[in-house]
């Protein structure tokens, strides 16, 4: 495959009638990571992948795959491997026969359709009938469609959806390794714990409008568990754990110190050590799919400083 291929949405917006789906969104995918790309439901991530596979047309604003418009591709299956909708499969079918017939549509030979099967797994149920096919198959199968022009870009909206945890393990090794290669990876879901341990960066999207872009590492860090302390001297504890590099430590409204980055047990030692008494201390647990959750109510609707996407 290409590698290096970027997926860039610029100021993409689209309207049905009065009310827009999508509302001025930019975000970019690089390649060599997986991106996910959240919202609840009707939040607009399945008509943005449409803007971006030239499915729909936007009202205004762009959506590139390698700079171009998806339209404006030489061949396309070769550069973008697409899983929008459940694949339809005639039941009496093979999945080898339902493969050769979209190899032989985008121009590929057969020998394609037997690889990309090997590809996803499904070697063993090659001359099986789809109509004995289970979910977690089906959806393998709409993967190696996906996969017979070779692409360098993958976009699937919702691929785990209906999926065991086995199948979701499985999915996880296969799009990161295919973003090891160098491949470019977007993937849909409206649960951000379904896809958590899967993706590199989120785009978040809200009623439209771009919520948060950035790395899963980021916004690990930005909501990361803190310790919450009652002490005799909250501003002498601090001081102390700055002077052992425990440095994010904040006095709370109640008079709690509030430090990230540090082990209950760190914490008590250099309160012990400075003669500090502590009346008590909690550990609170972060829970990345509230902090999703609380971004997407309704209410938060502006990137964080330093990404770009937020309105001219
Ligand atoms: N063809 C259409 N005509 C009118 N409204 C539409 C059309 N397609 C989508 N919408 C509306 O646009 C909004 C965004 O829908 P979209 O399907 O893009 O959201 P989504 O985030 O993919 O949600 P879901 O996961 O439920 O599919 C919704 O309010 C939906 O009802």
């Amino acid at each position: 495959m290409a590698a290096g291929v970027y997926l860039e949405v610029h100021g993409l917006t689209k309207k049905f009638g009065s009310v827009p789906a999508v509302d001025y969104v930019s975000f970019v995918v690089p390649p060599g990571s997986v991106t996910g790309f959240l919202g609840p439901n009707g939040a607009g991530k399945t008509t943005t992948l449409r803007m971006l596979l030239g499915l729909v047309t936007p009202s205004a604003g762009t959506a590139t795959i390698g700079g171009r418009p998806f339209r404006q591709l030489d061949r396309p299956a070769n550069v973008v491997g697409a899983v929008l909708d459940s694949l339809s499969l005639h039941p009496k079918r093979t999945a080898l026969s339902h493969l050769k017939i979209f190899a032989s549509a985008i121009g590929e030979p057969d020998s394609r359709a037997q690889q990309a099967l090997s590809l996803v797994g499904l070697d063993d149920v090659a001359r099986r009938r789809a109509d004995t096919f289970s979910l977690g198959m089906r959806q393998r199968l709409a993967l190696a469609t996906a996969l017979l022009g070779n692409p360098s870009v993958l976009v699937l909206d919702e691929p785990a959806n209906g999926l065991d945890p086995e199948g979701i393990a499985w999915l996880r090794e296969f799009l990161r390794s295919f973003a090891r290669n160098g491949g470019t990876v977007l993937i849909s879901s409206h649960i951000l714990r379904e896809i958590e341990q899967t993706v590199d960066n989120v785009v978040i999207v809200s009623r439209g409008r771009l919520a948060y872009q950035g790395s899963m590492a980021d916004l690990r860090r930005a909501h990361r568990a803190r310790v919450l302390v009652a002490a005799a001297d909250p501003a002498g504890l601090a001081t102390a754990l700055a002077a052992q590099g425990i440095t994010d430590a904040q006095v709370q409204f109640d008079g709690r110190l509030a430090i990230a980055g540090a082990a209950e047990a760190q914490i008590a030692y250099v309160a012990s050590a400075s003669g500090i008494a502590i009346f008590g201390m909690i550990a609170e647990q972060v829970d990345l799919e509230q902090v999703f959750l609380s971004m997407t109510s309704g209410q938060f609707a502006a990137p964080p400083p330093g990404y770009y996407g937020g309105r001219p």
